[in-house]
């Protein structure tokens, strides 16, 4: 018989499918939105802004001076998945490979998105997180984890 997936493992699956764009050698993320007529209305996944070449950018992580590393730069995949959106993000779902740091979530909340579902927490405890939640528990957003799942094709 054939394997069929649920929809919460086709949403990741699409953003986890995403982050393998991501030029970040560290960390890719890829994030999904999908409304509710289970629709993908934004995808993305964690880039340079349009213009700046991945050569000409530094990739590095937090050593020396902020400026040669890549956190200046760098678009986060959610970020990039409501700018990539079409239309009205109210109520909608997004589905994210890494739990968005606070600088997303603000966008979250602010966009009208009032689900997130996640599968790593590689950040859990950092106060960028910590402030993530703080601020989705105010705004009454949603956040569940999910368990990692593989494909098995026969
Ligand atoms: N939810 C997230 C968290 C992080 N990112 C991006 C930002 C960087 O490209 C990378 C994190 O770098 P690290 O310090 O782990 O090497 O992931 C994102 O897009 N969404
Ligand atoms: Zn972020």
């Amino acid at each position: 018989m054939s394997k069929v997936i649920n929809w919460t493992q086709y949403f990741m699956g699409v953003a986890k499918l995403s982050a393998y764009r991501s030029k970040d050698p560290n960390t890719q993320v890829g994030a999904c939105i999908v409304n509710n007529d289970n629709k993908i209305v934004g995808v993305g996944y964690n880039g340079l802004p349009w213009g700046c070449e991945d050569s000409e950018f530094p990739w590095q992580v937090r050593e020396g001076e902020l400026y040669e590393t890549k956190y200046p730069y760098v678009v986060h995949a959610e970020l990039n998945a409501i700018l990539n959106s079409t239309g009205n993000l109210k109520g909608c779902r997004i589905y994210v490979s890494l739990f968005p740091c606070h600088e997303c979530v603000k966008a979250i909340i602010q966009s009208g998105i009032s689900e997130i579902i996640y599968e790593d927490d590689k950040y859990n405890g950092t106060d960028s997180d910590r402030a993530a939640k703080r601020m989705l528990e105010a705004a009454g957003v949603k956040y569940t984890k999910v368990e990692p799942f593989v494909i098995e094709v026969k």
